[in-house]
């Protein structure tokens, strides 16, 4: 990287007013010292330090996207990269090990992360914020790039914003509920999934004169159902954003039945909300991280619609395949894109941001931004499923 970062505290140094806030007072360090000394120079090249880490649930490209940050970030800007084991626990542990070209090679089409991942909430840990400025010193890293959902880059938001942290986000998640970017990586390959699974359903319920009822994650947002469902041509869609009434659902099916069909496909989100307490979901086990374990409401479900509509029903809960395997190419390109454009990020001291897809572009989204509130399935995405319900 060429200078113009200069970690300096040299009020005669005309790169001082770009420092990364972290570097500003940080004169009494001996690195930083010499790298002005070639800084001002203006000839040498700056070798700086970034750490990488994954976190929350893995998902199909984070492989892709790690490969992406220490390729480029070894080869275009000369950096050197740390890479993080076990999502905010490897910081915590102030442990990692250095990523070469060696140790990042045929990971692109490889699901899941070597890095490994966890659900570490580092705000919430003893010590936890001073843990994290000691990873930092200890390697001497000018910052981390956090390849993370809408909960780790929230954690990530307060550290940046709240305690100085030095971060710029990746987006990754099979639920596709962030903020700032049109598409998180790995909902690509979990929607061909799901969509595939519809398919396989279809032949199988016409071939019985089935209801087939097909269970998609999610949590909390409706995108994967949305898109599969849309993308199979299902005959109904079950989604938090819309509290269904499971009465109407089945007044639907016998509707449909009586028009001449002889089976239905129902894509319905592990999150999705029933309008009244017929199907009594309230005893949720939670995690522990006390998040309520969702996963069974088709099974729930399925009692209700054959008692209801006397039609055979049977339902699958795609549940971790949706996660696992290979990337698709778009969740492949999508990773390398932002790996790249992240690195590009850090390498200019552009801290606090996550990079987004935005109308095809990747570019930088203030990280609060992105965070500021759950990205829901919109009421036309929804719309344009229903008129083909039935
Ligand atoms: N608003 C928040 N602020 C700080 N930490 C959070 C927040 N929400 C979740 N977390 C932490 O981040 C972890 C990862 O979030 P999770 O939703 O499981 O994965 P992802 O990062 O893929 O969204 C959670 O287990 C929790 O410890
Ligand atoms: O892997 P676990 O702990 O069973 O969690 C399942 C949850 O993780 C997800 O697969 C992915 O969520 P995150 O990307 O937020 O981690 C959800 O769709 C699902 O509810
Ligand atoms: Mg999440």
């Amino acid at each position: 990287m060429r200078s113009d970062s200069c970690p300096t505290t040299c009020s005669r140094c005309p790169r001082r007013a770009r420092l990364p806030r972290r570097w500003a007072g940080a004169g009494s360090n001996g690195r930083v010292l010499a790298v002005h000394e070639r800084a001002v120079d203006q000839e040498l090249v700056v070798t700086e330090r970034i750490g990488v880490l994954t976190g929350g649930g893995d998902c199909p490209g984070l492989n892709a996207a790690i490969r992406a940050v220490v390729r480029h970030g070894l080869e275009s800007h000369k950096l050197r990269v740390h890479g993080f084991r076990n999502g905010w626990r490897g910081p915590l542990d102030v442990t990692a090990q250095t990523l070469t070209l060696e140790s990042t090679r045929g990971l692109l089409h490889l699901g899941g992360t070597f890095l490994g991942t966890s659900r570490t909430d580092p705000i919430a840990e003893p010590d936890g914020v001073a843990r994290i400025h000691e990873a930092l010193e200890v390697y001497e890293l000018d910052g981390f790039i956090v390849i993370g959902g809408e909960g780790t880059l929230s954690a990530a938001n307060t550290l940046a914003a709240e305690h100085g942290v030095p971060i710029i986000g990746i987006p990754k998640t099979i639920d596709n509920d962030l903020g700032g970017t049109d598409y998180t990586i790995g909902f690509a390959t979990a929607l061909d999934i799901a969509t595939d699974a519809v398919d396989r359903l279809h032949s199988t319920a016409e071939s019985h004169n089935r209801v087939m009822l097909l269970e998609v994650m999610g949590r909390n947002a409706g995108w994967i159902a949305t898109h599969a469902g849309i993308a199979g041509g299902a005959d109904s869609i079950l989604i938090p954003e819309h509290p269904f009434d499971v009465h109407q659902v089945c007044r639907h099916l016998k509707r449909r039945h009586g028009s001449g069909r002889s089976f239905s496909i129902v894509v319905v989100a592990e999150g999705a909300v029933p309008a009244d307490d017929t199907l009594n979901l309230t005893d949720y086990e939670l995690d522990q991280f006390g998040r309520p374990v969702l996963g069974g409401i088709a099974s729930s479900l399925r009692p209700i619609i054959e008692a209801q509509t006397g039609f055979a029903t049977r339902e699958t809960i795609l549940g971790h395949v949706q996660r696992g395997g290979t990337p698709n190419p778009f969740d492949r390109v999508l990773a390398t894109r932002m790996g790249v454009r992240a690195v590009d990020l850090a390498v200019a001291g552009e801290w606090g941001q996550m990079v987004g897809l935005v109308g095809g572009e990747v570019k930088p989204v203030p990280l609060a931004e992105a965070t500021r509130s759950l990205r829901r399935v919109p009421e036309d995405h929804y719309r344009a499923a229903e008129v083909f319900f039935g």
